[in-house]
């Protein structure tokens, strides 16, 4: 018994003295100690009896060391490093919150790192952006050397390149309204060019047009802005004098011959040109007087002449040309003479002792043009060194023979230019006056054509000279008036281009809201339609006694059909003409290697379509006749 307890207290001795030291040594002379006990391991795992410590470090190997050691409770990794120790370490109560802390201190280091990387990355892409914005000043500044508005070009060229252009096409339909109101855009002249400015218009549909107005910030950064109006027709520069003719006087030419008047005014800014359009197109000093609107309209007064159904009634045409300068009114076929503007009791105004000369050919209608256009006044503003300071006007009257009473008349009237106020600070009192009159005048125009488009609205014809002359054209049922505004492409006339644009529009406007209450607009076709259902109308009503009559207006309708056909059987033949001309061209521009195959194929494809376009046309005029002789 004694011996048993003897042995128990040897054991125990035993115990106290070799395995507690071992614990104690492992824990306390290792010089990483409990912090490092990977480094431990590494020395001892050179061991090659590998154990289950040397297994604890391959994994800190395999897996990223840092993040699986700081995941690892060191306490866990000596119990397993000891192993098989046959005693478990003890545990200090505090080691878990130690070591959460220690994770703690690791992870707000981690994410410190990794905010120091974002700042670093952050501030490498800020300093990239910088130096490519530097990049792009410093191109632009050396463009803008040879370039001043580079950054504006650009601009617009951009935001061209997201329109799809839609312009007016010469197989359009033609709209028959009581007032068009249309804008034509003249190309970059030479002084334009010389001067490097932007084209600041861009007209992408055929009734819309686009300003591109060039605008600073405060902290002078440029930018656009773009201000959209829209009008019957819109012409871009491409267009020419007959095109305009087509779509903005032509139709009015058949008013005066069913005992109308007709208007065309051409309004806008100096050197925009009004002349061009209406005088006709400038070859160094001299003009075509033929491809002006005078000239074209005086061209079609004589075709209707041979038209069947007006060439009984035996017009007589007759011609006067005039311009009003301030308060006073020159004749421009008689040396300039001046004249008197009178009222009658009637308040019919009369230009007293105005020359009016009858004429038998066209060939004399261009030479009046020609004398009145050189007579005009001329004189020097900002824009345009050969200004017209005074509104022309062109009349072409239409009688019946043996009657002095006018039975129809175009006046066609090229405006002065509607220079702004401001516009005249720095000019003479003389050009002051001048610009003070011609804006007064087209203020009253202005407003003599909204009371027209009202209809018996009150005609404040007394606001100038100009409108107190062309009274008569604002009055009656049978009036039609076409406004053509010309634009001057460039950005330093963005402004006066505006003025124009709103002038236009605010025409326009009123006439748009008018057309919602009556009728609204209507075609040549419409009208057609509408004359002969009226005819057949009229055959059913017939009896015995209408009868004769009523063969007398089919064989004029007949005419008339027969005469339409003849005319647009011209207009085909003259396309064809054209049509081959063209098409010669680019087959031959097609010879040369590397040629831009998509503008060829398009350009192709392009004159085929109008080609088609006009031809159907004409077909269907042919039908109507056919139809028409069937039916006779
Ligand atoms: N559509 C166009 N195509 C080519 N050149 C044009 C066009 N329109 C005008 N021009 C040219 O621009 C210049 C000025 O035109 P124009 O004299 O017709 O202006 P304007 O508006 O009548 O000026 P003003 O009010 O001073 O008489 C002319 O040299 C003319 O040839």
């Amino acid at each position: 018994m004694l011996l048993e307890i003897i042995d128990k207290l040897f054991a125990l001795i035993f115990t106290m003295f070799f395995r507690i030291p071992a614990f104690f040594r492992l824990t306390s002379t290792h010089p990483g100690g409990k912090m490092f006990p990977y480094l431990v391991e590494e020395r001892e795992c050179e061991d090659p009896n590998r154990g289950q410590s040397c297994d604890i470090y391959d994994d800190f190997k395999d897996n990223d060391r840092e993040r699986d050691y700081y995941n690892l409770d060191d306490t866990d990794y000596i119990q397993n490093s000891m192993s098989p120790a046959p005693v478990s370490p003890p545990k200090s109560p505090n080691s878990r919150k130690t070591q959460k802390l220690k994770n703690d201190v690791f992870d707000y280091k981690s994410n410190a790192a990794k905010k120091v990387d974002m700042i670093a990355q952050r501030r490498d892409e800020r300093r990239q952006r910088q130096a490519d914005e530097k990049a792009l000043r410093d191109q632009i500044h050396h463009m803008e050397q040879h370039d001043p508005h580079y950054e504006f070009r650009q601009m617009i060229n951009e935001y061209r390149s997201g329109i799809e252009f839609k312009p007016l096409k010469e197989t359009d339909p033609i709209v028959e309204n009581q007032i068009t109101v249309c804008v034509r855009k003249r190309p970059l002249n030479d002084r334009e060019f010389n001067r490097k400015e932007v084209d600041v218009i861009s007209i992408a549909k055929r009734n819309q047009v686009i300003v591109h107005e060039p605008k600073h910030k405060v902290d002078l950064t440029k930018y656009l802005e773009n201000q959209l109006f829209r009008f019957d027709y819109v012409f871009d520069d491409t267009c020419t004098n007959e095109l305009v003719y087509k779509f903005t006087a032509r139709p009015l030419v058949k008013t005066i011959f069913e005992g109308g008047m007709a208007t065309c005014f051409a309004y806008g800014q100096t050197g925009s040109g009004k002349t061009h359009t209406m005088g006709g197109e400038f070859k160094g000093k001299s003009q075509n007087f033929k491809s002006g609107i005078y000239g074209l309209v005086a061209q079609d007064v004589f075709r209707f002449l041979t038209h069947p159904k007006y060439s009984r009634m035996k017009f007589m045409i007759s011609v006067s040309f005039f311009e009003i300068y301030g308060k006073l009114v020159f004749d421009l076929l008689a040396r300039k003479e001046r004249l008197r503007v009178l009222e009658d009791g009637k308040q019919q105004v009369q230009v007293v002792g105005l020359t009016e000369k009858v004429v038998l050919t066209v060939e004399h209608i261009m030479d009046l043009i020609q004398r009145g256009s050189t007579e005009r006044t001329s004189g020097q503003t900002s824009a345009n060194s050969n200004s017209s300071r005074s509104h022309a006007v062109f009349q072409i009257a239409l009688r019946k023979a043996g009657s002095k009473h006018i039975y129809g008349k175009f006046s066609l009237i090229d405006l002065a230019g509607n220079e702004r106020g401001a516009d005249n600070n720095k000019s003479n009192r003389q050009t002051q006056i001048e610009g003070a009159d011609i804006n007064r005048s087209l203020l009253a125009l202005k407003e003599c054509i909204r009371a027209l488009g009202r209809k018996n609205a009150h005609l404040p014809f007394r606001g100038s000279k100009l409108t107190q002359i062309l009274r008569d054209s604002f009055i009656g049922e049978n009036s039609r008036t076409c406004m053509i505004a010309l634009i001057s492409p460039g950005n330093f006339s963005v402004d006066h281009t505006l003025n124009t644009l709103r002038y236009a529009d605010r025409v326009k406007e009123l006439i748009a809201v008018d057309h919602g209450i009556d009728d609204g607009p209507s075609t040549i076709q419409e009208d057609e339609d509408y004359e002969e259902a009226n005819e057949e109308g009229n055959e059913n009503e017939g009896d015995a006694e209408d009868y004769e009559m009523k063969e007398e207006e089919r064989r004029m309708h007949l005419s008339s059909l027969e005469w339409e056909l003849r005319e647009n059987q011209r207009s085909v033949i003259q396309s064809c003409v054209d049509f081959h001309d063209t098409a010669c061209d680019l087959y031959n521009s097609a010879d040369v290697n590397g040629y831009d195959k998509v503008h060829y194929a398009k350009k192709w494809r392009n004159l085929l379509s109008e080609i088609v376009d006009i031809q159907k046309v004409a077909l269907i005029k042919a039908q109507e006749f056919c139809n028409a002789l069937d039916q006779y």
